[in-house]
């Protein structure tokens, strides 16, 4: 039985046992090994930490939506509210102990999203549920940072450190330097544009350094030294981020304004609902969504069912989304909407789609 369930059933077992004299030291004792459970599960050192106990949740949707943030922010209330599930919620901290899934519709997609256990400083070395907490933020398509607007900014600044740790960057690309490997013919160091971060001889000991003795190397873009380690180590994420402030219902109106006006930054308050439609709004815009509506020869678009796809989209996915087999039967398409320059207008497999586009597609 693993420690989730023997909370679960200790829980179970206070909820049926009667409060009066008589049982009141049975049901401290049941509070205590609660108690000692739950700290078993955040303990680095527990089994059941190692495990991730209650982290594996399957991918389902559109797209995947991860909600990162210090203990009692709000997470748990966020999903509560958009969703239909129910995630426990209360003033103590580690209310949340596992990865709870929650699906938003939004523009006719699916979003999953994912409550999760506050995490601490130290969190990257493993505190409280850090690396499982981590874990799941790795596999997100969009992380959600929640932030209590009545704390000091120090918060968000320890959060972002914790992922960084981590190998997760946030809203970056991925530094665009070529990096390869070579058996032999020593290192070859080029920069299609001047370098004002680094320089040859700092990229030369950094190879060094991981004992790197043959490569060419590449800088397309003017990277620093730290973007070229990203490279060189190749296990990061790059990842979308949204900072919410949460709780603005306890902050002044000039604090609300000077949270908001920073980028990626939206400030809600849950218990209040406000503001709850543009989060929305931001977190489909950082998901970077595309609807495309497809239409039928001498019909009407189908504007129910839309098809969900990342921008970046051309043709060729719209037909592989359809079916597998439809891109071998292509011969053209004609496009309505924001991609093309007329409508409608033809066009082949490569074309990039964009949102709320119109589709209809010519078989051989
Ligand atoms: N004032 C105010 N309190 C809020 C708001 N949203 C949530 N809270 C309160 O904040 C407390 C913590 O909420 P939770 O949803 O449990 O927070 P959490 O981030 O899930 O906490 P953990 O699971 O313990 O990490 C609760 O007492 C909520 O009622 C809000 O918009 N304003
Ligand atoms: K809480
Ligand atoms: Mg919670």
């Amino acid at each position: 039985m693993g420690i989730l369930d023997k909370i679960q059933e200790i829980e179970h077992e206070i909820s049926r046992t009667q409060k009066n004299k008589a049982t009141e030291y049975h049901l401290g004792l049941l509070k205590a090994k609660i108690a000692k459970l739950r700290q078993q599960l955040l303990e680095p050192t527990g089994k059941a930490g190692q495990k991730g106990e209650g982290f594996d949740v399957m991918k389902s949707g559109d797209a995947r939506v991860a909600l990162i943030g210090f203990p009692s922010v709000g997470k748990s209330t966020l999903l509560n509210t958009l969703t239909s599930t129910h995630s426990e919620s209360a003033s103590y901290e580690f209310t949340t102990l596992t990865c709870i899934p929650g699906v938003v519709e939004y523009n006719g997609a699916n979003i999953q999203l994912l409550d999760l256990p506050g995490i601490i400083e130290g969190a990257a070395q493993g505190k409280g549920r850090g690396r499982q907490v981590i874990a799941v933020a790795r596999t997100a398509d969009l992380i959600v940072i929640m932030l209590d607007a009545t704390k000091g900014e120090i918060q968000r600044q320890l959060l972002e450190k914790e992922l960084e740790q981590v190998g997760i960057r946030l809203n970056t690309r991925k530094p665009n330097i070529y990096f390869k490997q070579k058996k032999g013919g020593g290192v070859s160091f080029n920069a299609m544009v001047p370098l004002t971060k680094c320089n040859e001889r700092m990229v030369q000991l950094i190879l060094h350094e991981y004992k790197i003795f043959n490569a060419e190397v590449l800088f397309r873009e003017d990277c620093t030294s730290d973007d070229f380690v990203d490279v060189i180590l190749g296990n990061r994420v790059y990842m979308p981020c949204l900072y919410v402030y949460n709780k603005i219902d306890q902050i002044s109106i000039e604090e609300v304004d000077r949270l908001a006006r920073q980028p990626h930054t939206v400030v809600v308050s849950c218990n209040m609902k406000m503001n709850l439609d543009f989060l929305l709004d931001s977190v489909w815009e950082h998901l970077a969504l595309l609807r495309v509506y497809t239409k039928k020869r001498g019909e009407k678009p189908d504007f129910e069912g839309g098809l969900i796809l990342r921008q970046g989209a051309t043709v060729e996915h719209v037909c592989h989304v359809i079916h597998r087999t439809i891109a071998q039967a292509f011969k053209y398409a004609l496009v309505w909407g924001q991609s093309t320059k007329y409508n409608p207008q033809r066009v082949g497999l490569s074309h990039l789609m964009a949102d709320e586009d119109v589709i209809q597609i010519v078989k051989k």
